[in-house]
């Protein structure tokens, strides 16, 4: 078998579980071997805490000690007086001595070590061997545990700290009124559900995606990452810091899959917008696994959330006492490149057929990452090319809301509020699709490129930026059209848009509000017949207005939409302002699973794109013309499913597909569009117990 044999428990002076079994299987204190059978009994000294655990014969009976007080030889005394010693002594000395002898017995028992017969992950989901963060690092190292938690080791007291101070913040909240706490409860309630039974997790997850993608999922995740530490039970995922440098390649085969087929991974840097939460940021990529599987239908036995902790450089993480992760400042420059690279040198070694996907990286590691393993690596970047699909998708929504075909898209004048990872993902890829729907030219270009307004912290970006980012130096308006438009370098957002009179405004800047009363009150001029206003930094507070706020100033004609889930506004008169959620959600699922599924060596551009059309093509004429650009997260399996099969097709068409298990490129190639939606279909996992048998290795 498997389970641990246990030769002796005991720590710090106190019993631990292992030798205290539930009372109704408690034997007295001598022990009486219950079972007469040929097995024999499975010990059989006497202890005032005898070894009793679900499979007792797989405890080990203790090996003979040598040596005075509290060795074996000392125990099988200090329960074995002898008659003539118990007659021949007063009952005060007999009454000291037994206390002297029980002492020693109990400092031996605590003093041996455990010895287990199982390693990495078996031990952590043992709750009698588990200590989680308190593992040394030279136990780490020995049981095969290295990289499956979070790089601190901690004391018993700190983990009992930690547990109480989260305890009693429940508490406190719970006072406050009913904010974030049921939103935590609900969470906490589903990861020990997440933590027993997986199946049961995702059938709850897949059957009750609208109520709890906003629990595993944005906004929630965000209150998650930002109290890990308290929340820190059971560790999930991978864990690779600084000082793993040099062992990252072995460090992977602690992992207990041999399969890994996504991998989320995130350095922590920039959570939702909720800035850098160092270690704490291993909560999105286990929140966007957790839709992977409900979502995608990946085998969550496959699926591998990593951090990678290069310090942090939240003064107030760096402070704490109870934070899980390194504390020092980010490792930058070429120090950091390298650890990235050793880990995706790494995985890719153990599993060459994983993609990964990055996650929540600070807008500069998140570009330069994306260029510099592209091409090399199945991988892409979640916040800069799914985001960008999602809002391309929802832009062509907006179009069609205004009863105009998509092709009119070109003409559309849209400021952006923010240019990060996300704002100039979106800029990038959206020009370059107004770019092919004028003539893919260079002239097609530069017209697409005039349809974008970029306003960041400093205001409306242009060619007189200093230091202008490389990224944005492509969309920063020129100083002829300035002029003209009579705007400045810097020119505030209301400027911008009372000057431009834009068909949309897009916010990716992680400020909750920016978009103003002044500012949608100056969007009521805008020469669109339906403004729409994308408000998508998440979670919640950050984003840029309200479904309320937007609906009460512009009025019902506007399209709204916001990245973390707001209701439905009623407008009166039994007419309802449609608040769509514009998040990637829905896309980056189907990219992963389509590059799966192809065998695509690389995610294209045209993977994306197409993975960005379908989604747009997924909506009805009749619902876009109500104001409803995206689909409910109720349809997120069936999207998901068709923008798959569409990034299969495109890997197809583009020469990319090497094909997945029995089907090679060349059947990937004679499958029809319908064909394809069901090869996608029949590959998704599904919730259900297979029957399970045991076979002896
Ligand atoms: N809905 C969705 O699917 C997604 C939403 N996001 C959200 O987008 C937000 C930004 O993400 P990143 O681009 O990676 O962050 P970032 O921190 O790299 O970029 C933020 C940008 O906003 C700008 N900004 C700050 N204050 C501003 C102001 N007052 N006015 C205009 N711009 C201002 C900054 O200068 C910067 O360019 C986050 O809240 C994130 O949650 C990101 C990815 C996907
Ligand atoms: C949705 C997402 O990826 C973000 O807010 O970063
Ligand atoms: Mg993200």
């Amino acid at each position: 078998g498997d389970r641990a044999r246990l030769l002796c428990v005991g720590a710090n002076g106190q019993p631990r579980p292992a030798e205290r079994p539930p009372a109704s299987s408690r034997p007295n204190r001598r022990i009486v071997p219950t079972h007469r059978t040929s097995h024999r009994k499975s010990y059989d000294y006497a202890s005032p805490f005898p070894l009793v655990g679900r499979n007792q014969h797989q405890l080990q009976r203790p090996p003979l000690a040598a040596g005075p007080a509290g060795t074996r030889a000392g125990m099988a005394n200090a329960s074995s007086i002898s008659r003539s010693l118990r007659r021949s002594l007063a009952p005060d000395a007999l009454h000291r001595l037994l206390l002297q002898r029980s002492r020693a017995f109990v400092t031996a028992e605590c003093h041996r070590p455990v010895v287990l017969h199982k390693r990495g992950p078996d031990i952590l989901h043992d709750p009698w061997f588990n200590r989680g963060t308190a593992f040394s690092m030279t136990e780490r190292d020995r049981l095969g545990l290295r990289g499956l938690l979070p790089p601190s080791v901690v004391s018993s007291q700190q983990q009992i700290d930690r547990f109480m101070g989260d305890l009693k913040r429940l508490e406190q909240n719970a006072r406050d009124g009913p904010s974030d706490t049921y939103q935590l409860a609900k969470w906490r309630i589903l990861n020990r559900l997440h933590d027993r039974n997986e199946t049961m997790y995702y059938k709850v997850l897949i059957d009750n995606i609208e109520e709890y993608a906003p629990i595993v999922y944005t906004p929630t995740v965000g209150a998650v990452c930002q109290n890990y530490s308290g929340l820190f039970r059971r560790p999930r995922g991978m864990y690779f810091s600084a000082e793993d440098r040099g062992e990252m390649m072995s460090m992977v085969y602690n992992w207990p899959a041999d399969q890994v087929d996504m991998i989320v991974v995130t350095d922590g840097s920039r959570i939702l917008g909720l800035g850098d939460l160092g270690v704490q940021g291993i909560g999105i990529a286990i929140g966007k696994l957790d839709l992977y599987v409900a979502a995608a239908g990946i085998n969550p036995q496959r699926v591998l959330p990593v951090m990678i902790d290069v310090g942090t450089n939240n003064e107030k993480l760096l402070k704490d006492p109870l934070y899980l992760g390194l504390q020092e400042h980010r490792l930058e420059g070429e120090e950091y490149v390298e650890i990235i690279d050793e880990f995706m040198e790494a995985v890719f070694s153990r599993w060459p057929n994983v993609i990964v996907q990055f996650e929540d990286f600070q807008s500069k590691w998140a570009f330069r990452l994306l260029q510099r393993y592209r091409k090399t690596y199945r991988m892409f970047n979640d916040d800069v090319q799914g985001t960008a699909g999602v809002a391309i998708a929802g832009l062509l929504g907006a179009v069609r809301a205004q009863g105009r075909p998509m092709i009119d898209f070109p003409k559309q004048k849209i400021v952006v509020a923010g240019a990060g990872s996300a704002g100039i993902g979106v800029v990038n890829a959206a020009s370059r699709t107004m770019a092919r729907m004028l003539g893919n030219n260079e002239v097609a270009f530069e017209s697409a490129r005039s349809q974008f307004w970029i306003v960041d912290a400093h205001g409306l970006i242009t060619e007189e930026r200093v230091d202008i980012d490389p990224d944005a130096r492509p969309f920063a308006r020129r100083k002829s059209e300035l002029t003209h438009q009579g705007l400045n370098e810097g020119a505030s957002l209301i400027e911008v848009v009372k000057k431009v009179k834009p068909d949309v405004i897009l916010g990716l800047s992680a400020v909750g509000g920016l978009f103003s009363k002044e500012v949608l009150e100056a969007l009521k001029d805008s020469s669109s017949s339906r403004p729409a206003i994308f408000a998508m930094s998440n979670p919640t507070k950050n984003a840029e207005c309200t479904p309320e706020e937007a609906f009460s100033i512009i009025g019902e004609k506007v399209v709204f939409s916001s990245g973390s889930p707001f209701d439905d506004v009623d407008l009166g008169d039994g007419k309802i302002g449609h608040s769509n959620q514009g998040n990637n959600m829905y896309l980056f699922p189907g990219i992963g699973l389509g590059t799966l599924l192809s065998g695509a060596r690389i995610v294209s551009d045209g993977m994306l794109q197409a993975a960005a059309e379908r989604l747009a093509s997924y909506m009805k004429e009749e619902e876009v013309l109500q104001g409803i650009i995206y689909p409910p997260t109720s349809r997120i399996r069936d999207i998901t499913k068709e923008v798959a099969a569409a990034v299969v097709r495109e890997a197809v068409a583009e020469d990319l597909a090497e094909g997945y298990r029995d089907m090679d490129a060349r059947e990937l190639a004679r499958l029809s569009e319908e064909e394809t939606v069901d090869y996608v279909k029949n590959n998704m996992w599904n919730p259900v117990y297979p029957t399970v048998v045991y076979k002896k290795d």
